[in-house]
């Protein structure tokens, strides 16, 4: 291991303590996205990004997948209404034998830019936990300490719940860099958008939902038939920010349709255990020099270890 890995190695402990000391200590469960259930589903690319990178799952030919859907929160019992943001991490198989991820979240951008400011928002966020202290007083705190967690907080604080997991947009929020077969690079961000459209709930309805409605809901709906997302690719200009997920790229960047995904049914729990990691890409993509994802690869490890472990 060179000095670089032990230093962000360090520094996902770091973070994971961090989450635990502020949002709780769940044992057996992910330190973030607790609640969440796996599905089985088909991908199938449709060639468009066939110029633009030579990724094996994003040719021609299907290939099988796993998505987990969930919510944010690190508390695995949480009613679903109660954890605004909703993410949806899909693992692809790859012919190869291998697998690659892709992990998306309900919101367009985050609210660090950085490791080390991730863990000083959270400490921030501990020493304003005070009795009485509400969320938007906490977001409050850490926004005026904070210039790059404004617009990510705003952001969260926008969010509706959904009507469904199969009725959100989910963003990969960092970029990444597709590579085609006469090596030239194209930087990209990912959309999943629902093949349902975007539906969520009124406040009304908000108060009639059970702890756990979206599992309840998406099972109602599979049991009619598969669920479709499409996956987009927004393609970055010249200039576009690469390395900060605390800032969006212009509405206007054209986007490509590459490819549908149909989820078809409940995996086994099993499927659990995986571990979704955003950096783990096959030939044919790049991770950016975006510190957030490059750091989402240890402190997710630090997390599978300890919940593998009973931790
Ligand atoms: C410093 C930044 C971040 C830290 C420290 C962090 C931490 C974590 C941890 C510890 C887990 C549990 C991993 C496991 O046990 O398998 C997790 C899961 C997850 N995170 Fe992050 N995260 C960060 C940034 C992000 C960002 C920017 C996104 C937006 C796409 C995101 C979306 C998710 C999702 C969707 C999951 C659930 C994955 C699954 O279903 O297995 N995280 N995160």
């Amino acid at each position: 291991m060179d000095n670089k890995n032990v230093e962000s190695s360090g520094l996902a402990v770091e973070a994971v303590d961090s989450i635990e000391e502020v949002a709780g200590k769940y044992p057996s469960y992910r330190r973030a996205h607790a609640k969440g259930v796996v599905y089985h589903a088909v991908f199938t690319p449709n060639g468009q990004a066939a110029s633009l990178t030579t990724a094996p799952h994003l040719q021609n030919h299907e290939v099988q997948a796993l998505v987990r859907f969930s919510n944010s929160s690190t508390n695995p019992s949480i009613p679903d209404v109660f954890s605004p943001a909703k993410g949806m991490a899909v693992q692809f198989e790859l012919p190869d034998g291998g697998v690659t991820s892709l992990v998306t979240i309900t919101l367009p951008i985050f609210f660090a830019k950085t490791p080390q400011s991730f863990i000083d928002i959270l400490g921030t966020i501990k020493e304003n936990s005070v009795e009485g202290a509400t969320t938007a007083d906490k977001f409050k705190a850490v926004m005026e300490k904070y210039e790059e967690s404004r617009a990510g907080l705003q952001a969260v604080k926008m969010l509706q719940p959904p009507l469904s997991f199969a009725t959100n947009r989910y963003h990969s929020i960092h970029a990444y860099y597709f590579i085609n077969s006469n090596g030239e690079r194209q930087a990209v961000k990912y959309e999943w958008e629902p093949e349902a459209g975007l539906h969520y709930l009124t406040n009304e309805e908000v108060k009639a939902q059970s702890p756990n409605y979206l599992e309840d809901e998406l099972a109602e709906r599979l049991s009619k038939g598969p669920v479709a997302f499409q996956l987009s690719v927004v393609l970055g200009q010249e200039g576009d920010p690469t390395d900060d997920p605390t800032s969006a790229w212009p509405e206007d960047r054209e986007r490509i349709v590459v490819g549908e995904l149909s989820i078809t049914g409940i995996a086994d729990e099993k499927a659990q255990d995986r571990v979704f990691d955003p950096t783990d890409v096959p030939t044919g993509i790049e991770c950016s020099k975006d510190p957030i994802l490059n750091f989402r690869h240890d402190a997710y490890a630090v997390s599978h270890d300890r919940r593998s472990q009973g931790q």
